[in-house]
């Protein structure tokens, strides 16, 4: 007697083969049209070098995911669509020249998560300790690009970060918003015999409520990134460590609670660094930094041009001013490119009536 799931499978493969033999006609397509794709991106590059232009365009990539939004005819979801082209144009990218990336290392942090979802997988990404190895690091042309974090939506600025972009002759050409969930990670998953749990400041911060229900009696210890507290909990089963999951499977360590930050909709806003200008893309944003002659009104005379000229503001932070003189240096993000006419006529009144003004630079906006 024949097997009857011997001849079921045998019934669903001859139902399945012509359709797997159109997807094999599909990728056949798809490899032809890659590769043509890849060839007119390396003769961009020949273009480039002639012109001694930089490889990177942020304004040319954000084009071309709003036309792959614009035109997709589904039933793939656009926003996936869009994290396989930055993957296509990281490769087609690549055939010009592997971009040099700075990020806050080691591997297995979300900076290294944010670089990738900027810049795709096809790039030489170097791992610096600091945000100040990073802002070096570019600066001597070490990296084209650097990406650190600037905001978090539960803890607010990252200040050394801020402080940096004050002295530094960097622009900010492109951002990165990345949801932030944490786990509890350890190399067993046993916590019982755990003295320690370490993390980023940042992150012991983010889960502070969540610690303080279930661990109240371990210490806690503040390291330089997750991924360094990662690398510890694997040399060390009195240490558990707080990271992502992407960190923990990178050093082998188990989930012991998965997303235990306090806020549910905790995510971090990364910027991307680099020494080169961005052009227009179909949505930007600007950030610039001033300060005020101290004196009542100063702020709101200073930003008026702003409103007569319809460019909102998205973000007013103030850090303190270290030199004699000012109180607070702002950090206003607000919608536009400085090409634009409107932005530019308010910036120039903006800049002749601040005590100082620097402008970090114009850059696509993304969610
Ligand atoms: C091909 C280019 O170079 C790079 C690759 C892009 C792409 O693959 O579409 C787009 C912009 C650049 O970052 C280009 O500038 O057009």
């Amino acid at each position: 007697m024949s097997d009857p799931i011997l001849n079921d499978k045998s019934e669903v493969d001859k139902d399945l083969a012509p359709i797997r033999a159109q997807i094999d006609a599909v990728d056949a397509q798809l490899l032809h049209l890659l590769n043509e794709r890849a060839k007119l991106a390396q003769a961009v590059g020949h273009v480039k070098q002639k012109h001694a232009q930089p490889v990177f365009r942020p304004e040319r990539e954000a084009f071309v995911l709003q036309k792959i939004a614009a035109q997709n005819p589904g039933p793939l979801p656009s926003h996936s669509l869009q994290t396989l082209w930055r993957e296509v144009m990281s490769i087609c990218r690549a055939m010009e020249e592997a971009v040099k990336v700075a990020y806050l290392g080691p591997a297995g942090t979300y900076t290294e998560q944010a670089m990738y979802k900027q810049f795709g997988h096809a790039i030489d990404a170097i791992d610096c300790t600091t945000v100040d190895d990073i802002f070096r690091t570019v600066e001597a042309d070490g990296a084209a690009f650097g990406v650190v974090p600037i905001e978090n939506s539960i803890e607010g600025a990252v200040n050394r970060t801020m402080d940096l972009l004050l002295a530094s002759p960097l622009k900010i050409c492109g951002e990165v918003s990345l949801a932030i969930r944490h786990s509890m990670l350890h190399k067993t998953g046993d916590m019982s015999g755990v003295t320690t749990i370490v993390a980023h400041p940042q992150a012991l911060a983010q889960c502070y409520n969540w610690l303080k229900q279930h661990y109240p009696h371990i210490e806690q210890k503040p390291v330089s990134s997750n991924a360094q507290g990662a690398q510890m909990a694997a040399a060390d089963p009195s240490v558990a460590a707080i990271a992502s999951d992407i960190a923990g499977t990178k050093y082998a360590l188990q989930t012991v609670a998965a997303s235990i930050q306090d806020d549910a909709n905790n995510r971090t806003r990364f910027i991307v660094l680099a020494k080169q200008l961005c052009g227009i893309s179909p949505n930007d944003k600007t950030s610039i930094i001033l300060a005020t002659p101290n004196k009542a009104g100063a702020v709101y005379a200073l930003l008026e041009p702003f409103a007569r000229k319809g460019v909102s503001m998205l973000r007013f932070e103030s850090r303190p001013a270290r030199q004699k003189g000012w109180e607070y240096f702002f950090y206003i993000d607000f919608a536009g490119h400085i090409d634009e006419q409107h932005v530019r006529e308010a910036l120039a009144e903006i800049e002749a009536n601040a005590a100082f003004y620097k402008c970090l630079g114009s850059y696509p906006v993304t969610s």
